[in-house]
């Protein structure tokens, strides 16, 4: 097996730097064949995933937070090639769904166990995502997150980001299409997921499984804003679902009209589209993970 390793060394407040003396340390001592590349810029560890997808390289692992992993996946979804995570970024979130050692040294050895499971790929409108795609409240938390998190590591960037979302935040109506059913919905918020969390361990969907070949669709309709509140900690274990406002349904096609501007967070990534088509694409990718612990 020969192992490329793409890190992102400003990922989680600079986080990223420090896991190359783990790698080193992890694969040199096994005399392992690998190697690793620095990126110097948003957009390289998409490149690098892309130029490596063309040589030998068994295993292409993403080094940093989700966004990373994000590109690192689209540089290589084309491949046959092997996607390995070593988390170093904030929020996480894949390696968590993926029950990844968080620490970073455990996750360059976990890299070499030979653990791996065929993965199922969202599209949206074209696009891939490995995660979670979601509407609403979530677009607005994603975007102050993005400014946030600069400042301040950790999942309490996303619990400030929430507080000021809720202040700005309006419901939206939508007309929902999942698979054959149809149905209108004033929302707080919509989450297309394929794997179980997102925002740093927030288990939006707690019972998604990442190779099933279904979307997992959480929808939290109109409530209160005192009582998103009281929701919204719940969502860390999943315990939101028993909320009479949220529903849970799953199925293969998603359609999402609406007469307002939908902004989409993919992965961490703020986009516009509407209408948003989303369909999963069964077991598209290997990836280095578990599906429990
Ligand atoms: N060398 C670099 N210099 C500056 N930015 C970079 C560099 N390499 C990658 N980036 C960008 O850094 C951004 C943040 O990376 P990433 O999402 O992996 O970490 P994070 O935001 O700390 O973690 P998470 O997404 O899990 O919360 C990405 O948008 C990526 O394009």
């Amino acid at each position: 097996m020969t192992y490329l390793f793409i890190v992102n060394p400003v990922a989680g407040r600079n986080n990223g730097k420090k896991a190359i003396a783990f790698i080193n340390q992890v694969m040199g001592n096994r005399g392992l064949n690998y190697n690793i590349i620095v990126t110097e810029k948003p957009g390289d560890a998409k490149l690098l995933a892309e130029e490596a997808a063309l040589t030998s390289v068994d295993v292409i692992v993403a080094v940093g937070g989700d966004g990373t992993v994000n590109e690192v996946f689209n540089g290589m979804i084309n491949s046959n090639k092997i996607l390995g995570i070593v988390p170093a970024g904030t929020g996480n979130d894949l390696a968590r769904a993926l029950h990844l050692p968080l620490s970073m040294d455990k996750a360059v050895e976990f890299i070499i166990s030979e653990n791996y499971l065929n993965v199922d790929v969202g599209k949206l409108n074209g696009q891939l995502f490995l995660n979670i795609a979601s509407i609403g409240l979530d677009a607005v938390i994603a975007e102050e997150a993005n400014k946030i998190k600069r400042f301040i590591s950790s999942k309490y960037s996303y619990v400030l980001a929430l507080l000021k979302g809720l202040i700005i935040f309006k419901s939206k109506k939508i007309k929902i299409r999942i698979d054959e059913i149809e149905i209108e919905k004033d929302v707080m918020l919509v989450a297309i997921c394929n794997a179980i969390c997102y925002g740093g361990g927030m288990k939006i969907a707690p019972n998604a499984k990442v190779n099933d070949g279904l979307f997992d669709i959480c929808i939290v309709n109109k409530m209160s804003k005192l009582k998103l509140l009281y929701l919204f900690p719940t969502i860390f274990k999943g315990e939101h679902i028993k909320f009479k406002e949220v529903e849970i349904f799953r199925g293969q096609f998603v359609e999402i009209k609406s007469e307002e501007n939908l902004s989409i967070n993919v992965d961490g990534e703020v986009i516009n589209h509407n209408p948003i088509e989303f369909k999963i694409i069964n077991e598209a990718i290997k990836v280095i993970g578990k599906l429990s612990e």
